[in-house]
């Protein structure tokens, strides 16, 4: 689908972590949430979201993380409602995480850490025709995040995982149907804050309006384990490297307020 296969990773490298100097600047992530600090806004609606299981394409490693992709060339599976005012397109959804338990996600709560945070990436297809176009606006995306602890297994999350060996390594892709995003979601989505960002790699690109939900999901150990399985590094690469802390560092808040859809 056009929202990754533009995915170009020239600049991506698994130890960039540099503060990168992006042009402006000024409304990076991930940024740490100061729940104190956070501003209730009664304007903001619940998260409407309607996910068709049959847009899903295709599983693949970029060499960064693993990407579910979803066909975003018809509005049939959306996210509106929330913080935005136009409909947006689900293109893909991938995870960040660490090679322990003790950190890995992007976004921090009171600087709290979670092993892993979830991304589903949608584009404001009111507003634009591509991906492409949406990304470099700042209205342009809308990314949904949700935090991962471990604990019980989550049996939606197997289908993935068992596909995970099939992507072993950096540039490979296998077939991926039927696959309900919706199931990643934590039981409440009403409670979540929201604020203005950026892509956590490079382009660094400041068109996300983030919505960080407020509830974690619950996955095991051992399928988190198998996340850590997977290699930044392709086949033909003598050394490989396994594909773990795939995550930026919190980056300056520069005077932005985080709003919150509970009090
Ligand atoms: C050119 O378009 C891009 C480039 C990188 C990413 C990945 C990422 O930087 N963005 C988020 S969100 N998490 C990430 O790791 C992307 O995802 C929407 C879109
Ligand atoms: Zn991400």
């Amino acid at each position: 689908t056009a929202c990754s296969s533009k995915y170009v990773l020239s600049q991506m490298h698994p130890m960039w972590q540099g503060p990168l100097a992006v042009p402006g600047g000024d409304r990076q992530s991930p940024i740490d949430i100061v729940v104190r600090k956070s501003v209730f806004d009664s304007k903001l609606k619940p998260l409407e979201t309607e996910y068709d299981p049959q847009t899903c394409q295709q599983i693949w490693n970029n060499g960064y993380s693993f990407l579910v992709e979803y066909d975003d060339t018809t509005d049939k599976s959306t996210l509106k409602g929330g913080p935005l005012q136009d409909k947006f397109r689900l293109c893909q959804f991938h995870f960040h995480w660490g090679e322990s338990n003790a950190w890995g996600s992007e976004h921090t709560v009171d600087r709290r850490l979670f092993p892993a945070e979830l991304h589903l990436v949608h584009w404001n297809s009111d507003k634009y025709s591509l991906f492409e176009e949406a990304v470099m606006e700042d209205n342009g995306l809308a990314v949904i995040g949700v935090f991962l602890k471990v604990g019980k297994r989550h049996e939606g999350l197997q289908k993935l995982v068992d596909a995970l060996p099939a992507i072993r390594h950096k540039d490979s892709i296998v077939e991926f149907t039927r696959f309900d995003p919706g199931c990643l979601l934590p039981a409440n989505t009403d409670d979540y804050w929201t604020y203005h960002g950026s892509l956590t790699t490079p382009p660094l690109t400041e068109s996300v309006t983030w919505i960080v939900m407020k509830q974690h999901i619950e996955v095991s150990h051992d399928q988190l384990a198998v996340f850590r399985s997977l290699l930044f590094t392709s086949a033909e690469e003598e050394v490989q490297k396994s594909m773990v802390n795939n995550f930026r560092v919190q980056q300056p808040l520069r005077g932005r307020t985080v709003r919150s859809s509970f009090t």
